[in-house]
């Protein structure tokens, strides 16, 4: 149907020895929300600075908007707009000041720059502080500012690198409110995020990148689906129930809690069949609880493999 916005095919990247991408392949769709979730370290940023047209790739093709990010990334630059780790805000200038430097920048003609100022400064609810210094911002208004810096140029894809580290966690639903409506405006929005609830919340998309590589690819609901239905988490009072559990049943287990956590498979037939084995045992566990599949169980599935020491029965 829709052409992807973005399309990603074979991205490679290394520095030295060190291979960063082994070869990345996505799209993203026009107007939804992308999210790449990994941990520290994982490339996130890398791929970020390579469709950003900043750095280049070491092979592999991308293109955005239909252009080659190669070849044409002078057409490439006009369409897109990055903020986060690298913040485009000048200290020293007020909100608006900022705002009306960017449109000088990008050769904006006065009336659209002033029309455009007002209109973020509002959008973004930075009217009051529009005559303020921008090193007199708090975190939270400086990320806003540097959000609506990056939209002066009415970008059709916009890139946002960990949007949200360091906010507190009301800046941070805020910040989850800006990103929804820029996306129901039409804006493609490509999210880096070493948060499993924000990818949650936000993404159309998620893709999990681990080993240079993107290890799953789905909607929220898709990875859940993959790790099963709800868990049943069951903690014990001593090592020894927990290490005749731990032969018994199959599940993530945590040594350090003596707890367990096992797909129930959605049934409860299978819950109750999980209870009467350790009844039969003669195991009573400390507590019983029963929870929602989360993100966090996904990522710890998925990477299992790749992380020593991990310790997910499958
Ligand atoms: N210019 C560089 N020279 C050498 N190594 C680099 C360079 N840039 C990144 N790296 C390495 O590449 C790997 C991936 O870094 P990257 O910043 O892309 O990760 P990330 O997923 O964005 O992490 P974070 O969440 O910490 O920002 C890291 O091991 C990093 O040290």
């Amino acid at each position: 149907m829709d052409e992807p916005v973005i399309s990603v095919k074979n991205i490679r990247k290394s520095y030295g020895k060190q291979t960063v991408l082994d070869g990345l392949n996505f799209d993203v769709k026009h107007g939804s929300i992308f999210a790449l979730l990994g941990e520290n370290g994982a490339g996130k940023t890398t791929m970020v600075r390579i469709l950003t047209t900043l750095i280049k790739a070491d092979g592999g093709l991308a293109t955005i908007g239909g252009y080659d990010i190669k070849h044409e990334s002078q057409s490439v630059k006009k369409i897109i707009s990055l903020t986060g780790q690298y913040a485009a805000v000048d200290e020293l200038l007020t909100g608006e000041e900022n705002l009306q430097m960017l449109g000088r920048l990008n050769h904006l003609d006065r009336d659209t720059v002033k029309k455009r100022t007002e209109k973020l400064l509002n959008q973004f609810d930075l009217q009051d502080a529009a005559k303020k210094r921008a090193q007199s911002y708090s975190g939270g208004m400086r990320r806003r500012l540097d959000i609506a810096i990056s939209l002066l140029a009415d970008p059709k894809v916009i890139f946002l690198d960990e949007p949200t580290t360091g906010l507190d966690p009301r800046s941070r639903k805020n910040m989850w409110n800006l990103i929804q409506q820029l996306a129901e405006n039409g804006v493609t929005i490509f999210l880096t995020t070493q948060y499993l609830e924000e990818a949650d919340q936000l993404a159309d998309k998620i893709a999990v990148i681990s080993g240079g590589k993107i290890i799953e690819e789905g909607t929220s609901e898709d990875l859940k689906r993959m790790v099963g239905q709800d868990k049943l988490e069951l903690t014990f009072r001593d090592q020894t129930s927990f290490h005749q559990v731990k032969n018994i049943l199959e599940g993530q287990m945590n040594e350090n809690e003596w707890s367990l956590s096992v797909s129930t498979e959605g049934s409860t037939e299978n819950l109750r069949q999980l209870l009467n084995k350790l009844h039969e045992y003669e195991i009573e566990p400390a507590s019983i609880n029963i929870r929602k599949p989360t993100l966090d169980d996904v990522f710890m599935e998925l990477t299992s493999d790749l992380n020593e020491g991990a310790s997910v029965n499958d």
